[in-house]
């Protein structure tokens, strides 16, 4: 079967053939660095980096690039605020006083590089910085304006606008009529010919910190968020290439303004759209405005990375993931299933403390079948499964070469997903991996006699176990699924 994806664009699967043969140009959008991640930006990471994994497997050569929007009205508020007077006991005080934007901003980068670097999530082989490509976002407007798709704001505000009206194939990734869609709320309507009409360039504005304001020939100012992306995807990548990721979230108004301004500018642009489905909780989208979000920190203050990478990589990228706590044991449960065989027949074909061997095992069909069909996770975890409860029964039966056959490809899948529990990656040291098991493997022991006290009535002894992993730092939540456990000042 041939590799195929789901095209936003066109709204159906289609066969995958890259624009040249052998490589893929990939650029998904990155983070608005105005906070810290939360698990919802990391699921989109995990996507394409499955992805990403996916097709170098494949044996394409895939250049990846992710941005990083390091200039934005939220960027400049949050720096602004940490200016003002504030009560440091408000749990909505500043993280660090009098920050200027340009230092909140990287801090913030830096959070979310930790975080796609301890789950895994390969770094791009560029992650450009807006700031850093104003030029380039100057050459694109200019070249709008020569060809009639763009105009100097017609107030002194000194934005310039895409003319969405000159565009007749406005609205076409989204399949909207210009008629239903929203004004663009980028800009006061005073300046507008149509007040769709969406900023390219921000007039600087009385108050804002003079650093962030760059001379350009329509004035000073800061770029608009659609054009650092289209920006920069050329630079990069060329005016044509493959695939343009980014969450669900981004295809309206981000993504449809990007197609607009590039293919306005006669760039062919992307030739498949790709979107990751939100992670959400209690079926709402989980986000900083909202309110409802988890962070990477907390979800590995109770599970490990390679449990976490696990639980936010196992649906298909396409469909929602509704956070709730008990799935992470979950995840945990079936990390330990394939940890657990691969320990196994490493110790029976290899003896004890014995690393795995290089070999040529491919991926099994059925595994490369699911990835081939739209990165048909689920199903490719089946095959992984599959795999174990065979090699586990090799074992039984003491069946070296359906042992060895069974790890290996167990092995081969688990790396193109990044789950194999083997790799130095989940055992670096960090205490996440083999002494984070061994810790756990002894809390398990007292929560199970801690369970045996409860359910015999024994609630002393119970509390007396609660108490003796307080006392040694250990924090144990009772829930439905269980009781699970954590470092409380982690
Ligand atoms: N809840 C979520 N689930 C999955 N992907 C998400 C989620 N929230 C954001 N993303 C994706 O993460 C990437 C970076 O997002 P960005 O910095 O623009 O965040 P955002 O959507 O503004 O988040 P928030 O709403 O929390 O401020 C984008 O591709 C975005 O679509
Ligand atoms: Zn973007």
């Amino acid at each position: 079967m041939s590799l195929r994806f789901y095209d936003t664009a066109a709204a159906e699967i289609r066969d995958f053939v890259p624009l040249q043969p052998g490589k893929v140009g990939l650029y998904y959008c990155g983070a608005t660095v105005q906070g810290d991640p939360h698990v919802g930006h990391i699921r989109s990471g995990i996507a394409f980096d499955q992805l990403t994994r996916w097709l170098r497997y494949r044996g394409y050569e895939v250049t990846v690039v992710r941005n990083v929007t390091d200039i934005d009205d939220k960027i400049l508020a949050k720096s602004a605020a940490s200016f003002e007077p504030f009560d440091p006991a408000d749990p909505d005080a500043p993280a660090v006083p009098n920050e200027p934007w340009w230092a909140l901003a990287y801090r913030y980068e830096q959070a979310f590089q930790l975080a796609y670097d301890t789950l895994g999530v390969q770094r791009p082989t560029y992650e450009p910085r807006a700031t850093g490509h104003i030029p380039e976002m100057h050459q694109l407007i200019q070249l709008l304006i020569d060809r009639g798709h763009a105009y100097p704001a017609l107030d002194d505000s000194g934005d310039v606008y895409f003319d969405v009206r000159s565009w007749a194939q406005y609205g076409s990734l989204t399949r909207q009529n210009i008629e239903d869609m929203q004004a663009a709320p980028d800009a006061g309507p005073r300046g507008k010919r149509d007040p769709r009409d969406f900023a390219l360039w921000k007039g600087y504005k009385e108050g804002e910190p003079a650093t962030a304001c760059w001379p350009s020939p329509w004035g000073g100012g800061r770029p608009g968020w659609h054009l650092e992306c289209s920006a920069m995807v050329t630079k990069y990548l060329g005016t044509a290439f493959d695939i343009h990721g980014g969450g669900l979230d981004l295809r309206f108004p981000h993504h449809e303004n990007e197609v607009a301004q590039s293919q306005a500018a006669g760039h062919a642009f992307a030739n498949f759209w790709m979107h990751n489905g939100m992670v959400t909780f209690e079926g709402e989208k989980m986000s900083k405005s909202v309110g409802n979000i988890v962070t990477p920190a907390e979800m590995l203050a109770i599970a490990r990375p390679l449990v976490v990478r696990y639980y936010l990589g196992q649906a298909q990228y396409r469909s929602a993931l509704d956070y709730n706590p008990g799935s992470l044991a979950e995840a945990a449960a079936a990390v330990e299933r394939i940890e657990g065989f691969m320990q196994r027949a490493l110790k029976f074909l290899y003896g004890e403390g014995a690393g795995l061997p290089e070999a040529e095992e491919q991926v099994p069909a059925a595994f490369a079948a699911a990835m081939d069909d739209d990165l048909n996770v689920p199903q490719a975890l089946a095959a992984v499964h599959e795999a174990v409860r065979a090699g586990n029964t090799a074992l039984d039966a003491k069946d070296k070469d359906a042992a060895r056959r069974a790890l290996h490809q167990v092995a081969a899948m688990a790396d193109v997903l990044f789950i194999n529990p083997l790799d130095p990656h989940w055992n670096s040291g960090t205490g996440d991996g083999a002494e984070h098991r061994a810790l756990d493997s002894l809390v398990q022991a007292q929560l199970q006699e801690r369970r045996a006290a409860r359910e015999a009535k024994d609630w002393a002894r119970a509390d007396a176990i609660r108490d003796t992993l307080a006392a040694a730092g250990i924090t144990v939540a009772d829930s439905v699924d269980g009781a699970t456990w954590s470092i409380a000042d982690r």
